[in-house]
């Protein structure tokens, strides 16, 4: 038997920390070597041994968490959000002195995410409209979604890809925002409910038909293979990986 992967998780008191945190001790093959909260030295994971950091810490921090484990030949598995095609290209420059490292930043861990978001953007090739509306826990701090974001990103390909131009919208006045954002031409709308944890649903429209891709995580339980899955495969995968479908098989089926 081999010995098992060394973890650390920053953001280890947060929701989602503390859910991993137990997903990573009850796992045989992976150890827990440090557990980083905010007023922690990320530091102690190196003095630890970590070879696989997991960061569920915070929009604001996590860039600099993903940045100091690469200059430091750590692995990173991110489900942290707030990532923006700068940021990503900053992780992606500090990857070419450290070709071996690999970093995975998942939007979304939960298994029927990731497939709604790739059904989405096959959908995306046969219809004329399409709208996302993203429902989570009053706590979240950023909107929309890290996942709403690369749904929207996934539909804009598929209707790239089928030639698809605008959407039809006659709105011509909206002083208060009521179509929502706007990410890469898809509007999102975000809904924040006391109850809830994190939902997704995808709508396509044509003529006469409408289809909807629906996505409810009710416990953050959902998240933990996901993670599970990226430490264990990160180091296997050097570079920038985003999307945990980049670690799947999905184009087998
Ligand atoms: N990819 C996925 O599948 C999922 C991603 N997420 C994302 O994960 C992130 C965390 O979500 P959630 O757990 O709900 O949020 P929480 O606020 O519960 O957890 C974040 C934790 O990080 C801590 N923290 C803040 N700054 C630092 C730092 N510099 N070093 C170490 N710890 C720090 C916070 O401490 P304090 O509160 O004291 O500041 C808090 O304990 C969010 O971006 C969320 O969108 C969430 C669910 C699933
Ligand atoms: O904050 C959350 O809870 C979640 N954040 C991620 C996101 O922003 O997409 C993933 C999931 O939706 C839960």
């Amino acid at each position: 038997m081999t010995d098992p992967i060394p973890v650390a998780v920053l953001g280890a008191p947060g929701r989602m920390g503390s859910a991993a945190v137990r997903a990573i001790e009850a796992a045989d093959d992976l150890e827990l070597v440090a557990g980083i909260g905010p007023d922690d030295d990320r530091d102690d994971a190196l003095r630890a041994g970590a070879r696989v950091v997991v960061d569920l810490t915070v929009p604001s921090v996590t860039k600099d968490n993903v940045l100091w484990a690469v200059s430091n030949g750590i692995h990173a598995v991110v489900g942290a959000t707030g990532w923006t095609e700068e940021s990503l290209a900053e992780v992606r420059e500090a990857l070419g002195d450290a070709p071996s490292t690999g970093v995975l930043i998942a939007p979304n861990f939960a298994i029927g995410a990731v497939l709604a978001m790739r059904f989405a953007e096959v959908a995306a090739h046969y219809y004329e409209s399409a709208e996302i509306v993203e429902l989570h826990h009053p706590d979240k701090v950023d909107a929309p979604s890290g996942t709403a974001r690369h749904t929207a990103a996934a539909i804009a390909r598929g209707r790239a890809a089928a030639g698809l131009g605008a959407m039809p919208d006659a709105t011509a006045s909206d002083p208060d925002g009521a179509r929502g954002a706007v990410v890469d031409g898809v509007h999102v709308h975000a809904v924040r409910l006391r109850g809830l944890v994190a939902h997704e649903e995808i709508l396509f429209g044509g003529v006469g038909e409408q289809m909807t891709i629906r996505h409810d995580s009710f416990d953050r339980a959902s998240f933990m293979p996901g993670v599970l899955l990226g430490v264990r495969e990160v180091a296997s995968h050097p570079g920038l990986t985003v999307g945990l479908d980049g670690y799947m098989d999905l184009g087998a089926h």
